[in-house]
């Protein structure tokens, strides 16, 4: 056995003589490198046919896949037991008839995971088609992660805009619980664990993190732990939206087996996380745009004022419940009413209290009004009640309990002040403008028969 502390002499040992097997041992290298990883892809290249077999820290796993670029290797994830060596270098040293038999059954097992590898983006596909808001969709991938051979506990966690880390959705096939492992569902990153635990170290360093054994982490409780759910390997990778952009979390995949990644499995899965990652984002960015459009509808339908709906949106709901009534047979009726001399509110108390008795009006009729009953401002002071399944009777009664509530309610700095109403039940084949008409002369006889009563349209 020849040893050489870097690249460099490796290489020129290499040249000097016939190599059967190249173990590289990353154990305290810096993860990032470019000089180190350039040697040891240097290295990889001019192997003349040697087999390799990289030791790699857990927390460095990210580098697996780039060496793999420049040519087929095998690994173990450090620290290695002397007989999980001993054993990785007995089958690297076999015979080269061995090897033949090893390399055909490797061809066929490369093709069965391809193919399972296509199977499970497939399921990810449809997840992604038919989750809905975030969680629901986050939930929906981590049960089709699960189909991933050997797949016993999928997790998502995801960044929030504090910083920290959250877990978002879990799909468990052997009862372990994520959140009651970590002891929190919520700030993750304050988790002790935080730079061992391989779904949180991918989360914070933003890097692939492979473990192929429990025990390697350091901790024995949280191995045993794991042990106790049959975990063998956990594998997490960083969740992002586009290759180096902003992490956005992380995806957490516990095996109960220990598996040797290929090249093209780890850019699979790698590819994988970015399809996932970009969907989050993607069903994140919609939920933003619904709430910025419900805002918009509302702003376009609300009287800022009041709250209550606007004189629009009023008629055309009116139109939409004639409609209704009419075809289902039933009462539908309206109350138009005006705050009695307002002008003299805003003269004596100044327009700021008017405005605030406007509010306190509208804010006491809505609080007497049933739920399916709408509230619309009309114009100024002005204001229409719609009221379903209401015959002109009871829009009478409702009228006078409004009209009495009104004059007893005391309002924020100025003096009480008394409504006029006008009642009508839309007739059969009346259509919304001229029951408006007929409720509005109503309510001008109420002002002209003295202020702070209700009349009844024709
Ligand atoms: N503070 C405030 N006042 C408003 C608002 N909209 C309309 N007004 C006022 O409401 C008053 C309506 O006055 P008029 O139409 O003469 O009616 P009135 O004084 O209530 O008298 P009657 O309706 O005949 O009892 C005017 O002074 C408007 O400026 C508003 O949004 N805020």
């Amino acid at each position: 056995m020849n040893a050489a502390v870097d690249a460099g002499a490796a290489i020129e040992r290499m040249t000097r003589g016939h190599v059967d097997l190249l173990v590289i041992d990353l154990a305290g290298c810096l993860l990032g490198d470019p000089a180190l990883l350039t040697g040891l892809s240097m290295l990889i290249r001019t192997r003349n046919g040697a087999p390799v077999l990289v030791l790699c820290p857990y927390g460095n796993t990210a580098w697996l896949p780039e060496l793999m670029a420049h040519g087929p290797l095998h690994y173990r994830i450090s620290p290695v037991a002397g007989m999980e060596l001993r054993s990785a270098v007995d089958s690297l040293l076999r015979p080269a008839g061995d090897m033949q038999a090893n390399a055909q059954q490797q061809l066929l097992d490369k093709e069965r995971e391809l193919r399972e590898l296509l199977t499970i983006q497939r399921s990810v596909q449809r997840a992604m088609a038919h989750g809905e808001d975030g969680a629901h969709l986050a939930a929906q991938l981590c049960a089709a992660l699960c189909s991933f051979p050997g797949v016993r506990h999928t997790a998502l966690l995801r960044q929030h805009p504090g910083g920290d880390l959250r877990l978002q959705a879990q799909e468990s096939r052997n009862h372990l619980d994520l959140a009651r492992l970590l002891g929190r569902q919520d700030k993750l990153l304050a988790s002790p664990l935080r730079d061992a635990f391989p779904p949180l170290l991918a989360a914070s360093a933003g890097e692939l993190v492979l473990l192929d054994a429990p025990e390697k982490m350091g901790d024995p409780e949280l191995a045993l732990a794991l042990h106790r759910r049959d975990v063998q390997m956990v594998l997490a990778l960083p969740l992002r939206c586009e290759p180096g952009g902003p992490l956005l979390g992380a995806l957490s995949l516990m095996f109960d087996r220990s598996l040797q990644f290929s090249r093209e499995q780890f850019a699979c899965i790698a590819g994988l996380a970015q399809f996932i990652g970009f969907g989050l984002a993607m069903s994140e960015l919609k939920q933003q745009n619904d709430v910025l459009a419900g805002r918009l509808t509302q702003m376009a339908t609300r009287d800022p004022l009041t709250g209550a709906i606007n004189r629009r949106a009023g008629e055309a709901l009116l139109e939409s419940e004639i409609r209704r009534a009419r075809r289902y047979g039933i009462a539908l009726a309206v109350i138009a009413f005006d705050i009695d001399n307002f002008r003299s509110v805003n003269d004596v108390y100044g327009y700021p209290i008017g405005d605030q008795a406007l509010r306190a009006v509208a804010a006491t009729i809505q609080g007497r009004l049933r739920v399916s009953d709408t509230l619309a401002r009309m114009r100024g002071e002005e204001f229409l009640v719609i009221a379903t399944h209401t015959t002109a009777l009871d829009a009478r009664k409702l009228a006078e309990k409004l009209r009495a509530t009104i004059a007893g309610t005391a309002l924020p700095g100025c003096e009480t002040v008394t409504i006029s109403l006008g009642v009508a039940q839309v007739a059969p084949d009346e259509g919304a403008v001229t029951v408006i008409d007929r409720v509005d002369t109503a309510l001008r006889r109420a002002k002209r028969g003295g202020r702070n009563r209700v009349e009844l349209a024709d």
